[in-house]
């Protein structure tokens, strides 16, 4: 039964594979990428290949501006839209992890320009979304945004990226397992829309990283490969679900309210790792896949434990009990489970002590 139209976007043109990078004139063929580009980068992304990207533009007759926006995600994407402005940028193009490439999509779908994700390091499944997260905003999840009209993923760069990246951007797919069962219990106990296509994308995309994992090995071009389309994978069934609902769950929730409570929050993907074996608990109790899921973390080197977040037991406890308020999206937390469940349910999975 066809409940609604919807509009599925999704980038014209991905690039992965060895040197990408210095072909990336070839991919800026896209009518919608002409004029001066702005690049949204940071310090590390513009050392490890932002001058290969500028000197690529450069040579291609783009002319490129460069913008290292600081500070929150709201301020950095309004400094990114007058830098844009101050250019009469034709299209922005990202160089970095997840913020500068959330800041340059947000800022590009704010002005109505195209936007081009070169991403340094597979950290995490926002390359391709339709999707742009401020984490330290009002708003800690993410909200719509157009995609990228093109994505230049260079393996190389990728595999030189640290480890810790690369196992953030692991444990950011293994959290699908429990985004996608949260998203099959909200249309059974919601009734909310749910796309079988979406689902079983994002799940099997988990499902083929943690087959692989044996062979995720850091530096390896190979291992990058794996994870990069992975990312990408998860990124358009996002884009299928018009949501990020197949990749964000109360795992998610509990990551963001970490961002939020915590002193120094961990990266994005490790945190959503750990609150995936909390959740897969809270799901299927003390048999369940709790131990699958932390041991396919495990088995990718990612955190399984607060403790290896750099977060403290009472600020674990605190971001659980209180990650149903983040956002109107229906999960296994329900209305919010009980601090004495929250701590039961993080002591039993190993996850504070
Ligand atoms: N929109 C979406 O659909 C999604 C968005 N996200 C968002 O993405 C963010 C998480 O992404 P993440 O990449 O972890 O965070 P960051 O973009 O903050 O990157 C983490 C760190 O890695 C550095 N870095 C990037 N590339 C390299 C490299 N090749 N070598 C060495 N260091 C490097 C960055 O340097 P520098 O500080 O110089 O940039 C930064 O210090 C969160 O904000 C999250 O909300 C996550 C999932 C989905
Ligand atoms: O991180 C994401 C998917 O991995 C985006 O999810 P949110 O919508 O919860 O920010
Ligand atoms: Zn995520």
């Amino acid at each position: 039964m066809f409940e609604k139209s919807t509009w599925i976007r999704l980038p014209r043109t991905v690039r992965v594979g060895h040197d990408v990078l210095d072909s990336i004139g070839e991919a800026l063929d896209d009518p919608a990428l002409n004029g001066r580009p702005l690049v949204v980068t940071g310090p590390i992304p513009r050392e490890v290949a932002g001058d290969r990207v500028l000197d690529q533009l450069t040579a291609s007759g783009h002319d490129p501006a460069v913008v290292e926006p600081k500070g929150t995600s709201y301020s950095a994407v309004e400094t990114t839209i007058e830098a844009a402005r101050e250019c009469d940028a034709g299209y922005l193009l990202a160089i970095g992890g997840g913020r500068p490439i959330d800041i340059a999509k947000m800022a590009a779908d704010d002005i109505g320009v195209g936007f081009v994700s070169v991403p340094t390091a597979p950290s995490h499944d926002g390359i391709v979304s339709g999707r742009a997260s401020m984490p330290d905003g009002d708003t800690r999840h993410s909200v719509a945004a157009d995609p990228p009209l093109a994505v230049i993923a260079d393996t190389r760069v990728l595999a030189d990226a640290p480890w810790r990246l690369t196992t953030a951007g692991c444990a950011d797919i293994i959290s699908n397992y429990t985004a996608v069962r949260d998203w099959e219990l909200a249309r059974r106990l919601r009734n909310e829309t749910y796309s079988e296509y979406a689902g079983a994308l994002s799940r099997m995309t988990a499902e083929m990283l943690v087959e692989n994992a044996d062979s995720i090995k850091q530096g390896l071009e190979e291992s990058a490969w794996i994870v990069v389309k992975a990312l990408l994978s998860s990124g358009v069934a996002m884009s299928i679900a018009g949501s990020s609902r197949p990749a964000s769950g109360a795992e998610h929730l509990f990551s963001h309210q970490l961002d939020r409570l915590a002193d120094d929050p961990a990266l994005h993907g490790h945190q959503v790792g750990v609150g995936t074996i909390v959740v897969a608990y809270l799901h299927s109790g003390p048999d369940g896949f709790w131990e699958d899921i932390r041991a396919a973390l495990t088995a990718i080197d990612a955190p399984t434990t607060a403790a290896e977040l750099g977060i403290d037991p009472e600020t674990a406890v605190d971001a659980l009990a209180t990650a149903h308020r983040i956002r109107d999206r229906y999960t296994i937390l329900g209305d919010g489970i009980s601090r004495s469940a929250a701590r039961e349910a993080l002591t039993v999975t190993d996850v504070i002590e």
